[in-house]
Parts: structure tokens; sequence; C-alpha cells
């Protein structure tokens, strides 16, 4: 904005000074020569080279993710749960020549994944122990070559013309093929998500109490992990489940085999669309449901969740968000491109999500975020003149 305009202009002064600051800014970093300056002038390196590390990094982002992707595959972390190796210690288990190991230490290195001795060994660094202790996480990396794959051109996934995803054969819910899909089709989700539950169901918990509510129906609820995590929180809670018919039956199995019978935690098979046959519950969960649909099918889903709630229940909604402060790139860079190669649903900031629930008629809605390693938006609605359930 050039001064005359920001002298002009009838938006607020701190609006205006914000714009002309921007402005600025964008013009003095596109000047290479004011760059090599700031980065020459003590006060101003620290910044200067923060800068240019954060853009380093965004080129270099997929060669760490694959480097990562290599460590996971390898189990190179599990391998050094023992105590420190040395790339020739290590080289015959990981199945590569010494060179490799000893290259693929050192890039894991790099990335704080694993730490190189002074003795030449190496032992786990301080992303390796987090990830280590994270299953999920690593199901999820594992699960990546698929994302991967489709987002090779991601330009053409923008204009839509990349068709036939592997994401989109992944969750073939997603391409509404939801009530032709058998247990073949489901497995392979139904496991990521019931793995990947472990950094979700403590974390959503830990944020609201269900001390006085009697019943929880988890709409969407996958092979029980939530529904397993809330009736250990809380016993005295009667537990239903929807998912579709192949899913609903892998958690029953799996829930028998924890020791969580009917009379507890009970599954059913069905399309959560069509209604859910008469349940009422104090409160309808959609743990990572909406995200995966458009907003006309989430207002649906959310209608038919209303209409499952007892006159003072409310429904809790638990995915990550878009726009999360502290974790931008959660939303609308990473679960936008994976659901656009999915080729259903958004992630949506919790306005859009109070907006779906409005239009579903839902009115007080409470937005929270969990504290974990990766934040999810935790938000409760109801139909009218309830307390708030969150635990002070
Ligand atoms: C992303 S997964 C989340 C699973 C679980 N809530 C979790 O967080 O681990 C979405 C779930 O919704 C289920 N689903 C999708 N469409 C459905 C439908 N029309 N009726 C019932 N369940 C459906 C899927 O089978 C899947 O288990």
């Amino acid at each position: 904005m050039a001064w005359r305009d920001l002298l002009l202009s009838g938006d607020p002064w701190s609006e205006r000074l914000g714009d002309a600051w921007r402005g600025f800014r964008a013009r003095k970093l596109a000047d290479r020569n004011f760059r090599r300056r700031a980065a020459a002038f003590p006060l101003t390196r620290p910044i200067a080279r923060r800068n240019a590390n954060a853009l380093f990094d965004l080129t270099a982002g997929f060669v760490y993710s694959q480097i990562l992707k290599a460590v996971v595959d390898l189990d190179l972390l599990g391998k050094l749960i023992d105590g420190p190796k040395t790339a020739g210690d290590l080289s015959g288990a990981l199945g590569l020549k010494p060179k490799a190991a000893e290259q693929l230490l050192n890039a894991a290195a790099a990335l704080d994944l694993v730490e190189a001795r002074r003795d030449g060994a190496f032992e786990i660094g301080s992303l390796g122990s987090a990830l280590q202790s994270e299953p999920g996480v690593r199901a999820m990396i594992a699960h990546h070559d698929m994302l991967y794959a489709d987002l090779a051109d991601p330009v053409a996934l923008l204009q839509g013309e990349v068709g036939g995803t592997r994401l989109s054969r992944f969750w073939p819910y997603a391409a509404g093929d939801g009530g032709a899909v058998g247990d073949e089709e489901v497995a392979p989700y139904s496991a990521l998500m019931h793995e990947s539950q472990s950094f979700v169901a403590d974390d959503v918990l830990d944020v609201v109490s269900f001390g006085d509510r009697n019943s929880l129906l988890d709409l969407g609820g996958g092979e029980g992990a939530f529904a397993e995590a809330a009736a250990t929180r809380w016993p005295h809670l009667r537990i239903g489940l929807i998912d579709l018919a192949p899913v609903a039956a892998r958690a029953r199995a799996r829930l028998a085999a924890a020791g969580f019978p009917d009379s507890r935690i009970d599954p059913r098979g069905g399309d959560f669309l069509a209604g859910v046959d008469g349940a009422k519950a104090d409160v309808v969960s959609l743990i990572r449901v909406l995200h995966d649909h458009d907003d006309e099918t989430a207002v649906k889903i959310l209608r038919v969740a209303r209409d499952a709630l007892t006159p003072s229940g409310e429904v809790l909604i638990a995915e990550p968000l878009a726009g999360m402060r502290g974790a931008r790139r959660v939303g609308h860079a990473y679960f936008a491109f994976y659901l656009m190669a999915m080729g259903s649903g958004q992630p949506r900031t919790s306005d859009e999500i109070s907006e779906l629930l409005a239009a579903a008629g839902f009115g007080r809605v409470n937005t929270r975020l969990t504290r974990g390693a990766l934040p999810i938006g935790v938000i409760t609605a109801r139909r009218a003149g309830e307390g708030p359930i969150w635990r002070d």
C-alpha cells in the first residue's frame, strides 16, 4: 500500500499500518542485497539465518520425509533400543551396505532422530524417542507412500485432473461406496485408524468429562478404540458404536477380545447417514469423521447426531482443525492436501464447524484444543440451556 493510500484509506489505523508494514517487509525480503546486508549485520543476523533455514526446510521437506520413511520402514530406531551401535554393527540387520547404513544414520542424526556419539556409534535422539513411543505416528508415516504418489503432480491434483488416486481406493467410503465395502476394503484403513487413536483418544478425554453422563454413541467409531478408552475412564457409561457393517464386526471382535461385552460397548453395523435406528444417547461423538465429508454430507451427519441426543445431550466433535494457533500447517497444508488426494472432505476452522452445527440445529458451541503432540480440536454443542462439560 502506498503512503498516500494509507492516509486516505477508511480502514482502522492499526489495520492500515499492519498492511503497510507487511508490504514494506515483503519488498525488502524480495531484495537479495537487503538480505545479504541483514545476514551480515549482527542484530539482524539471527532473523536472517532463521528465515534462510525455514526456506531451506520447505525446499527440502520431501527429502526429510523420505529419510523418515526409510528410518521407519527399516525400523532403525527399534534396532537402537538396546543401546548405541555403529553403522558396521547395524548394516546386516538393516540389509544395507555399511556405507549406506552410515549415510542413513548421518541423515537421521541431522534430523534429530538419532544422535552421533564421539566413539562413532549412534544412539536414539530426542525426536527418535518421541517417535518410538507413538506407534500411531509410525503407522501414518508408513502409510504416506500412497499420499506421496498422489501428490507427485500437485498442480494436476489441484486442477482436479488426478482421478482414481491411491488414497481414494484406500478410503472407499470417500467415494460414497460405504454400503458396498467388505472386510478386505475396510481392514487396512480401520487398522491405521485404530493405531493412530493412540494419540487421539486419551488427549480428547483429558479435556471433556462424562462424569454426569450415562450414555455415549460413537458415530463412525471404527474398531472401537475411542469407545474403549471412554469405557475405561468412565466405567459407568453405556456405549454404542455405529460404523459400516464390516468395520463394526471388527470392533465387536476386538472389544470382546479386550474384555468388553456388548452390555458395555455395543457396536452395530449401519450407514450413519440413514439414521441410528432409534438409538438415544447423552453424548454423540464424531471422532475424525466430519472432515472426511463435504459440507452437505457433514450437515446431514450432524442432523442424525442431533436426533440421536437425549434432551440435554450434546454432540462431541474431535478432529484436527484448520487455522489452529501454533499448528497452522496441520490443517490448511497437511490435511487439506491429504483430503484433496482422498477425494472428499476438508479440514475446517472452528468457525466453519460452528456454521455447520448451526445449520444442523445446534446452539451453544464450545471449542478447545487437546494438549498432545498433534493438537486436535474438541468441539461440543448442545441444543439448549445446559452448562459446559469442560473439566477445570
Ligand atoms: C477416519 S475414520 C475414523 C474412525 C474413528 N472414529 C477414529 O477416530 O479412529 C471414519 C470412520 O467413519 C466410518 N464411516 C464412513 N462412512 C460411514 C457411513 N456412511 N456410515 C457409518 N460409518 C461410516 C468409516 O468406516 C470409518 O471407520
